[in-house]
């Protein structure tokens, strides 16, 4: 892992974080200190934990176990304050259909406490270099799925977030508009703003992300820099990481059994 300076205080710290799920636990210790600028790739196979574990830091999940603090603060000592600091973007952009772009922004806007008009020309104006300036009256229901990516981006930085959750923020956008993104994420890490980024296109997490945090089964299989984690597991590009530290070895032979159920007559 990166050499941080002990003085630093962490932004995100979780400690033998636990959950169960009827009787099953679906994270099993977690043990994770973020800190200002870092990119976390926060990668894992389906149902490995990655959501439940950004579910339980915006407060939407209850009945862990273990210690989540953000900002120096124990989440379940009961100031929601904390939540103003961060931004979220879900896997999926669940937007208010019948409301406009503008409506929908500034009332996201109004409830972390920014003040309407400020908000309406923030919004406005980000919009427009998502290229949806002429669309920023019209109703989310005609938007198409990139529009609704690019809406729930804009909603999710309007107040200048400290933190940033992004669960697949590139879904459904164009090329130019990844670019615009990968770009904005390097750029906001800069200023010290603090991201954590789960996606499962291993290419993009390779490029973007200064720390990847794997985790398999709920729990963390590894933690560093890609160029660490290709050091330890001797394997070339980060999807042959997680490849290897998943145990996955045998896509060819599914795919060709897949291929054969749908060519049976
Ligand atoms: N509300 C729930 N009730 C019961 N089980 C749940 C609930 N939410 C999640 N789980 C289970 O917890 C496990 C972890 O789910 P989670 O959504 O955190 O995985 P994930 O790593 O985000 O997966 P994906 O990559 O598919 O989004 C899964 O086995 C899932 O079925």
């Amino acid at each position: 892992m990166s050499v941080i300076a002990s003085e630093i205080e962490p932004v995100l710290s979780i400690r033998d974080l636990r959950m169960k799920y009827d009787d099953r636990y679906v994270l099993k210790g977690i043990d994770l200190d973020v800190y200002p600028g870092q990119i976390i790739g926060y990668i894992g196979a389906n149902g490995a934990g990655k959501s439940t574990t950004v579910k339980i830091m915006l407060g939407l999940v209850q009945g862990y176990t273990g210690e989540v603090r953000l900002f120096g603060r124990d989440i379940a000592d009961g100031d929601v304050g904390y939540k103003r600091r961060i931004g979220y973007v879900p896997e999926v952009a669940e937007l208010y259909d019948s409301l406009t772009a503008r409506e929908y922004l500034t009332f996201v806007g109004e409830l972390y406490g920014l003040d309407n008009e400020r908000c309406d020309r923030k919004a406005r104006r980000l919009m427009e270099l998502f290229q949806l300036k002429d669309v920023y009256e019209a109703r989310i229901a005609s938007f198409s799925k990139g529009m609704r990516q690019k809406t729930m981006l804009v909603s999710s930085l309007l107040h200048d977030p400290d933190l940033l959750f992004l669960d697949e923020p590139l879904s459904g956008l164009d090329a130019n508009s990844v670019l615009i993104v990968k770009e904005l994420m390097a750029q906001l890490a800069a200023e010290g703003k603090t991201i954590f980024y789960s996606s499962h296109i291993m290419e993009v997490v390779e490029k973007i992300s200064s720390r990847i945090v794997l985790l398999a089964e709920g729990q963390i299989a590894a933690d560093g820099t890609f160029e660490e984690l290709k050091e330890r597991s001797e394997e070339g590009t980060l999807e042959d990481i997680f490849n290897r530290l998943t145990g996955f070895h045998e896509f060819k032979a599914i795919a060709e059994q897949f291929v054969s159920i749908v060519r049976e007559e």
